[in-house]
């Protein structure tokens, strides 16, 4: 990547709560990526992975133990000024007063927002306008956070934080939510999410990263980081033929498979070489799978493998994993490319 290119460059970053040593908690460790002008990078990550501590460094909120951040070439906290005017950012909690209007409050936020756009455009974007004259208190929580998106935006901020946008949304505001962060990037700007939706970042993001305990342990485009775990093929053993009879499973390509009450289940990361020598013996052998059915691993699979406490079937040797534990995005996507 042209370093030139980069909105956001974030390089050993560390955050410690509380004192050294075993009083306090060492949140982000080491973590290191790059986000290209334009681009929608997604942080993943279980509860307390490490996410919204990573993100309120790049926003400026705190300033890191260790490392380097830089947000449109500057330190977001230092240079708080020359930052602040040019990124919107939606907090997982916005806090707003009460008892002000929908209205009342974007005008208030407009008020300290350089360039702001018309507060009438501003609810449009997040389909608030019918709800203009509502007072907070009586919004429902997706509204509210429609409402946090609309402050973000209002500024026409060429770097975007989004924490976790689409919590509590129902899946119509959800879904154009998602048309409005397509949109926004199409106009060119950058994107950083944080979500638990996988289906969000894999029909979003450009790049993404998986953190666990601090660390980001996988990063990529959402096709490499799925593309290193086996995709699945499902049948049932025709009656009368066993595993046994099949070719042997290495040559078909197969890395692991599992027999249950006549359910096998074939893991490969070469699908239609396995699944073309399986279509292959059982046409010879005149017989049908039953219930046959191939995909590749999907993202979600790929998440919980990486980043569950139990990891499930690991990582191609060549692919992502947790041996990229620490790693950039650049070193880990390479791996894969
Ligand atoms: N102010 C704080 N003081 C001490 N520990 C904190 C503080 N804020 C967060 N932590 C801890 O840091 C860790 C990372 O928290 P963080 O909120 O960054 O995780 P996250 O990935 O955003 O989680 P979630 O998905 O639940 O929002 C957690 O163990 C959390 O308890």
């Amino acid at each position: 990547m042209d370093i030139g290119d980069s909105v956001i460059d974030v390089s050993g970053l560390r955050r410690r709560y509380g004192p050294a040593g075993d009083k306090g908690f060492e949140a982000v460790r080491d973590v290191s990526f790059t986000v290209a002008r334009g681009e929608l990078f997604a942080l993943l990550g279980t509860n307390g992975a490490g996410k919204t501590s990573t993100v309120e460094l790049l926003e400026g909120l705190a300033k890191p133990t260790a490392g380097e951040v830089r947000v449109l070439g500057h330190d977001p906290y230092a240079e708080r000024s020359a930052v602040r005017p040019r990124i919107g950012v939606m907090l997982q909690e916005g806090g707003f007063p009460a008892d002000l209007t929908v209205t009342e409050t974007v005008r208030m936020w407009a008020g300290c927002t350089t360039g702001a756009r018309p507060v009438t455009e501003a609810l449009e974007l997040v389909d608030l306008l019918g709800r203009k004259n509502v007072r907070i208190k009586q919004l429902s929580g997706g509204e509210r956070r429609r409402l946090d998106l609309a402050l973000a935006l209002l500024g026409r901020p060429e770097v975007l934080f989004l924490d976790e946008p689409t919590t509590g949304l129902d899946p119509e505001a959800r879904h154009n939510t998602w048309d409005l962060v397509r949109r926004l990037r199409a106009e060119g700007t950058t994107v950083l999410l944080t979500t638990h939706y996988l289906e969000e970042a894999e029909s979003l993001a450009d790049h993404l990263a998986i953190m666990r305990e601090g660390r980001i342990v996988t990063s990529g485009t959402p096709e490499t980081v799925i593309g290193s775990y086996p995709a699945r093929i499902r049948f049932a053993m025709p009656v009368g033929w066993f595993v046994g009879d099949l070719p042997p499973l290495a040559e078909l390509g197969v890395v692991r498979h599992e027999e249950d009450r006549g359910r096998i289940e074939l893991q490969t990361h070469e699908l239609q070489r396995t699944l073309t020598g399986l279509l292959l013996w059982a046409r010879d052998k005149d017989v049908e799978l039953e219930g046959l059915d191939a995909r590749t691993a999907s993202l979600e699979e790929a998440f919980l493998a990486i980043a569950g406490a139990n990891p499930a079937g690991g990582p191609a040797e060549s692919g992502a994993g947790l041996a990229g534990a620490g790693l950039g995005m650049d070193s880990v996507a390479g791996r894969n490319a």
